[in-house]
């Protein structure tokens, strides 16, 4: 079995402060390091042909093909970005990978899995390790329940919960997301958005040692300490735990830090996959078409990738 290493980007970023990309630098956002090979070697989810249609609605519009035959790979410890022009197809790749809206056509593999052929029963208890974290961090946590209950409500699920140790559990877990455990006796809307966003990784550790997150989020333009923080805790739990990510993003310079491969999105097809550090370089998907300041666009002439 090959030596697990960690490696760099290729453009020096790992361990060497002098070089740390300026987003970082400016926003405290901890440099990425990739995933060990031999984790790189192993898919995590695989999704192959994703096909996704919405029906029209009424006689004069024609049905929508969202997704066409959408095909990639994301490995244990890996984030894979979806970038693309809007109603490019991200968030309908999202959904179905999630098994949130069954596909049309195609293959969705995960942990061995093929969650496709499953149906909703025995699609139930791997529901917690395919977890999306939605824009809205507010919507992801119930208004009338302290978020102390909202962190304790997996364990009490599963039936794990102890009264005599679980109050210490809750509070050691809010620590681990570096919120005060004082905070657990508030409402959701008593937090700020990146605390609601750290709650909602509450169960990570408990649910799954290996979880695929859909960030399906525009990146809201959080105040940048704690949307650093939010991305610190997720880039930690995927270090500890190995998990995938799947990161849609408008954010260019924040998918280049984060991610470690960008897949673009175009008019429903993935037409280009490659690292996150050749997004602005020469020949690179976006050099050829500089993206707007708030969106990202995506070659329409380039091929579709290919299938593995
Ligand atoms: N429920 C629906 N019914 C019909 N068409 C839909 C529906 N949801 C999405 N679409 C269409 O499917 C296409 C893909 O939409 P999708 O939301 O997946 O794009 P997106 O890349 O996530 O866009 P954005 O970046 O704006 O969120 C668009 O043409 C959109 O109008």
């Amino acid at each position: 079995m090959p030596h697990a290493r960690t490696g760099t980007h290729g453009d020096g970023r790992r361990g060497t402060p002098g070089v740390l990309p300026p987003l970082a630098r400016r926003t405290g956002l901890r440099p990425r390091p990739l995933p060990p090979e031999r984790c790189r070697m192993n898919a995590l989810l695989s999704v192959r042909d994703l096909t996704v249609r919405y029906p029209g609605h009424g006689r004069r519009s024609a049905p929508v093909l969202a997704v066409d035959r959408v095909s990639f790979d994301v490995a244990a410890g890996e984030t894979l970005a979806l970038i693309g022009a809007s109603g490019s197809g991200k968030s309908s790749t999202a959904a179905a990978v999630l098994m949130l809206r069954r596909p049309d056509g195609g293959r969705v593999r995960f942990y061995g899995r093929e969650l496709t052929a499953l149906d909703e029963k025995a699609l139930r208890p791997l529901r917690p390790s395919v977890q999306p974290v939605f824009q809205d961090p507010y919507g992801s946590l119930s208004p009338r329940l302290p978020v102390r209950e909202a962190v304790a409500e997996p364990l009490r699920v599963q039936g794990r919960w102890d009264p005599a140790s679980g109050p210490r559990r809750v509070a050691e877990l809010l620590e681990t997301v570096q919120l005060d455990p004082r905070l657990g006796e508030r409402l959701p809307h008593e937090l700020s958005g990146g605390q609601c966003q750290a709650c909602r990784h509450r169960g990570g550790p408990w649910r799954a040692s290996r979880a695929c997150l859909s960030w399906t989020s525009r990146c809201r333009p959080l105040d940048p300490s704690v949307r650093a923080g939010v991305l610190n805790l997720l880039t930690g739990l995927q270090e500890r735990l190995g998990l995938a990510y799947l990161f849609i993003c408008h954010d260019l310079p924040l998918v280049r830090h984060f991610a470690h491969r960008v897949a673009v999105m175009d008019n429903a097809r993935i037409v280009e996959t490659v690292p996150a550090s050749a997004l602005y370089a020469s020949g690179g998907p976006l050099a050829r078409k500089p993206p707007a300041a708030d969106s990202c666009t995506a070659p329409a002439e380039a091929a579709r990738q290919p299938m593995p």
